[in-house]
């Protein structure tokens, strides 16, 4: 999948600009950004839901939207919102999706058997979609978007309304999907759903910030995580606040995070806590997702 100058504009809003992709296949490619920074537009536009202002899109190797049709019958689609009938039973809901790709008997009865076994659901075929928990809801959604066996599926924030353990098992499910040969595109804000992606691109008011894999990004950084340990960790943010090169901190438990422009502004660091009275230990540390995050959308802008 191939995009050139992608760019969608709502009124003088631009939501989407210039946007150059490649994602390969039988991988998954991450979209991930701040709420608002365009990844539900892209997905849209790349799936031929939506139309672009300006740019090219190649989409297994269709022209999009000229081929929209002929993409829709080879892509599946998960959103963040529960989209599937609520007072339909889990099977009715996915005979339904089957009717829809215009699957012959068969062929439902064939993948409608194997979903309900992949995803778990052997219990609950004849229960309301609507009465089913945050987990099985996401998993019948999924069992939905696969139904026509996609080369390619797109997953917005798809796991935004469940627990830690059913993403890692939801995640699990996609990894199978990937061995087996599907293209997976996903959008999240969750830094450690990003982690697991194979290559990532980081978006920010619909610009491409940063592409890579979770590697390469930490590996060029192009900016220094410290580790500030201290028994005064707030009045050390604080401390630390409006310091020339600090582009951000967090606290994390008992320590601080602070993320640094370069090497040379450790030294700063440690005198502006020194002067101010606070006692602390200042060290490196390795780069996690949220530094090139922060380093890719503040541009080394202070917080
Ligand atoms: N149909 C529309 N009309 C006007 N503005 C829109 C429309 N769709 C999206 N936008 C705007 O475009 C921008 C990007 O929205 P989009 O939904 O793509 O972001 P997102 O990154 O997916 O955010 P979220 O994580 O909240 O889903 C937002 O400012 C949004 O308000």
């Amino acid at each position: 999948m191939v995009t050139h100058g992608l760019t969608r504009r709502f009124g003088s809003l631009t939501a989407v600009d210039h946007l150059d992709l490649e994602v390969p296949r039988s991988r998954v490619y991450g979209f991930l950004g701040p709420n608002g920074c365009g990844k539900s537009t892209t997905i849209r536009m790349l799936c031929g839901l939506l139309l672009p202002t300006e740019g090219d899109i190649r989409v297994l190797d269709l022209e999009i939207p000229r081929q929209a049709e002929t993409l829709k019958r080879r892509i599946g689609y998960m959103t963040q919102s529960f989209s599937l009938y609520r007072d339909l039973s889990v099977t009715e809901n996915l005979q339904f999706v089957a009717n829809l790709f215009g699957l012959d008997r068969a062929r439902t009865r064939r993948r409608l058997d194997e979903l309900v076994q992949t995803y778990r659901l052997e219990s609950l075929t004849a229960q309301l979609a609507g009465t089913l928990s945050g987990g099985q809801k996401q998993r019948l959604a999924l069992a939905a978007a696969v139904l026509n066996e996609p080369e390619l599926l797109f997953l917005d924030e798809p796991t935004s309304a469940v627990d830690p353990q059913s993403r890692r098992d939801f995640w699990a499910e996609l990894f199978r999907l990937t061995e087996a040969g599907t293209t997976l595109l996903v959008s999240t804000h969750y830094m450690d759903e990003a982690e697991r992606c194979h290559q990532l691109a980081i978006l920010q008011e619909g610009r491409l910030m940063r592409e890579g894999s979770p590697e390469q990004l930490k590996a060029d950084l192009g900016a220094l995580p410290l580790l500030v340990e201290t028994d005064r960790p707030h009045a050390a943010e604080l401390a630390l606040a409006d310091l020339p090169g600090v582009l951000s901190s967090a606290q994390i438990g008992a320590t601080l995070r602070v993320l640094v422009d370069a090497e040379d502004t450790r030294e700063p660091v440690t005198d502006r806590l020194r002067t101010q009275g606070i006692e602390a230990r200042v060290s490196t540390t390795d780069p996690n997702l949220e530094d090139v995050f922060v380093a890719a959308t503040q541009g080394g802008h202070r917080t």
